[in-house]
């Protein structure tokens, strides 16, 4: 059977599931279950690489430091370094947990977690206008007070509710994609720009350096999709299919659309929420506009069903 290569990017609300059930069990499970439909892919025969997101993960790591800063005078941790630690820890359970699952249906692969850079340009004006959600939900008067006495940045997050939200420029290179090519040739299922990847610049003597932001991982995978000249990228959230009018009384849900509708639904601006759907549909329209054959957004769940053709929402050139 020819090779086919997937890039299926998590989302990191999906590692979480329910947002009143946040515990380390409670995200290793959603991890499991995730693990468990993409080893259906690669019983399938797709070689995979997996991007995933760290909203949720990279926003509780923040916050603890920042309160054991408080509390107990210790350091705090600055943004990219959470990054890196969400990178190690999500990485971590979705590793073991495909390692387990290909134990138990006796296929032999390698999984490893790539620590992955970001490039992102140091005049990205994203720097000047925060937009990635992370963290936990509050309501409105919790951020608010938030905002006021902690300089917060806050925004609504698609009705769910209140959250902190950090600059997100857009990626610009892959730092390890050599080594990420390396490991995808020798047949290895590699995990790589976890969290959108740990955000970089290189300052003025070239060297890579840290910077305070977290990269949206849809956008990331794109770029890693078309580096990788892959032949599908996977988007895997919390729902089986896009709407359009999404939460709206005329709500639609999408089997199927082209780039061109992609694109038009994009800039009609009602459809997808910000922050949420819309950069999901413009990392896929970047991947098709570069060639890429097809693209497809569900849940964990149904992503065996909708590779059959069965669900989801197939957005293709
Ligand atoms: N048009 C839409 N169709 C479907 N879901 C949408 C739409 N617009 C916004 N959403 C919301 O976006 C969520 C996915 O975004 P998000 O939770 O940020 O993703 P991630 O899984 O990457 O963390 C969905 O669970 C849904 O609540
Ligand atoms: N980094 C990132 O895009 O995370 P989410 O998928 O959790 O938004």
């Amino acid at each position: 059977m020819a090779k086919k290569l997937a890039v299926v990017a998590i989302g990191g609300n999906s590692l979480i599931k329910d947002n009143s059930k946040v515990s380390v069990e409670d995200q290793y499970q959603a991890a499991k279950e995730t693990a468990y439909h993409i080893v259906d892919m690669i019983e399938a025969g797709w070689d995979v690489a997996i991007g995933h997101g760290n909203g949720p993960q990279v926003g509780f790591i923040l916050r603890r430091s920042e309160i054991a800063a408080k509390v107990e005078g210790m350091h705090e941790v600055p943004l990219d370094v959470c990054g890196a630690d969400s990178q190690g820890a999500i990485g971590y359970a979705l590793q073991q947990n495909l390692q387990n699952e290909l134990r138990r249906r006796g296929i032999e692969k390698s999984v490893a977690t790539v620590v992955t850079q970001v490039r992102v340009d140091p005049n990205d004006k994203a720097f000047q206008n925060p937009t990635k959600p992370i963290g936990g939900f509050m309501d409105e008067a919790e951020a608010k007070r938030r905002e006021k006495e902690m300089g917060w940045k806050v925004v609504e997050d698609a009705g769910r509710g209140w959250r902190r939200v950090v600059a997100s420029p857009i990626p610009q290179e892959v730092v390890e994609l050599p080594a990420v090519k390396t490991l995808l040739d020798a047949g290895v299922v590699v995990i790589t720009v976890g969290g959108g990847g740990i955000p970089v610049v290189r300052n003025e003597q070239g060297d890579l350096q840290g910077v305070a932001a977290v990269i949206d991982k849809d956008y990331a995978s794109s770029l890693l999709a078309r580096e990788i000249n892959a032949d599908l990228m996977v988007i895997s959230t919390a729902v089986e299919k896009v709407a359009l009018n999404f939460g709206k009384p005329d709500q639609k849900w999408i089997d199927r659309m082209t780039l061109a509708e992609a694109k038009q639904y994009l800039a009609e601006g009602t459809h997808f929420a910000k922050g949420s759907m819309a950069p999901k549909i413009q990392a896929i329209i970047w991947f098709l506009e570069a060639g890429g054959k097809q693209a497809l957004i569900t849940n964990p769940e149904n992503i065996g069903r909708a590779l059959k053709g069965e669900t989801g929402t197939w957005i293709v050139p």
